[in-house]
């Protein structure tokens, strides 16, 4: 079972209400979106969601559990994984490595383990190396396994983050704006991928392109100056007068 519950969920910065009174959840090998004009709350909310801001008021209930004041470095433990708009990969660690970073806590000994050199040690290491060539060739970005980041095209990159987050073989994945600087043909296969992704685990997608979310998500909560004004399945949002109003002059993509 994976649910993570955002509940009754505000955010203040100063005298701006950032969020107000927002929840939404994500259900089991559910796709959910969470989209918005500008300015909605949309990276509030995510952010969140991976612990970087704690709300003033509200509740992140993860399984059932309450987790109180959550940091990113919980995430991993909680079954989830993330991706951010800056990629956040390091520059000078192949694309390899990058990836194995990201499975930190999920297969190595420990810091004990690999001080006493225990046999486990390097063969969890192998494993892992194993595993993260293994989600790059599934993401089709094998082939740049042995290059550093800052050489690689975006898309690639993010693709490799991507990678990064999924070797840890999380319950959940956050994913802030994936579709951003793809050309539509990448978008599509982003896309393609997201929906693949869900046969295992659940999404959290806050994204930009409407066409996206509406192709991939099951539910959409739509966010409109920090409120949550519609949630639903694609058809419902699509129609709803709410909505339609909120996105009234924003260039919808
Ligand atoms: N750290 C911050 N300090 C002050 N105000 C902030 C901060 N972060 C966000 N805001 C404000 O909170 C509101 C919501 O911003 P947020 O970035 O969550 O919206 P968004 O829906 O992600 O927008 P966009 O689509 O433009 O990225 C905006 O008015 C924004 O200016």
């Amino acid at each position: 079972m994976s649910e993570l519950r955002l509940s009754n969920i505000t955010v203040t910065f100063g005298g701006l209400t950032a969020l107000q009174d927002v929840s939404l959840s994500v259900g089991p090998q559910q796709v959910h979106g969470v989209i918005g004009p500008n300015g909605a709350g949309k990276t509030t909310l995510f952010n969140v969601a991976c612990g970087f801001i704690h709300p003033d008021s509200g509740e992140v209930v993860r399984n059932g559990q309450r987790i109180e004041r959550l940091h990113p470095r919980d995430l991993p433990g909680l079954g989830i994984a993330r991706t951010l708009q800056g990629l956040g990969l390091f520059d000078r660690m192949s694309v390899l490595d990058n990836v194995m970073v990201g499975a930190d806590h999920h297969a190595r000994s420990g810091f004990l383990g690999s001080l006493l050199a225990l046999p486990r040690a390097g063969r969890d290491e192998r494993a892992l190396r194993e595993r993260a060539r293994r989600v790059l060739d599934e993401l089709g970005v094998a082939a740049y396994a042995e290059r550093y980041p800052p050489s690689l095209p975006y898309p690639i990159r993010k693709r490799v983050a991507l990678a990064r987050a999924l070797v840890a073989e999380p319950d959940l994945l956050l994913l802030d704006e994936p579709a951003s600087g793809l050309s539509a043909g990448e978008m599509d296969e982003l896309g393609d991928l997201i929906r693949s992704l869900a046969e295992t685990t659940s999404v959290l997608l806050v994204e930009h392109h409407m066409d996206l979310v509406m192709r991939v998500c099951d539910e959409i909560t739509v966010l409109d100056f920090g409120r949550a004004i519609a949630h639903g399945t694609p058809d419902e949002v699509r129609e709803d007068p709410a909505v339609l109003a909120a996105y009234l002059g924003e260039e919808v993509q």
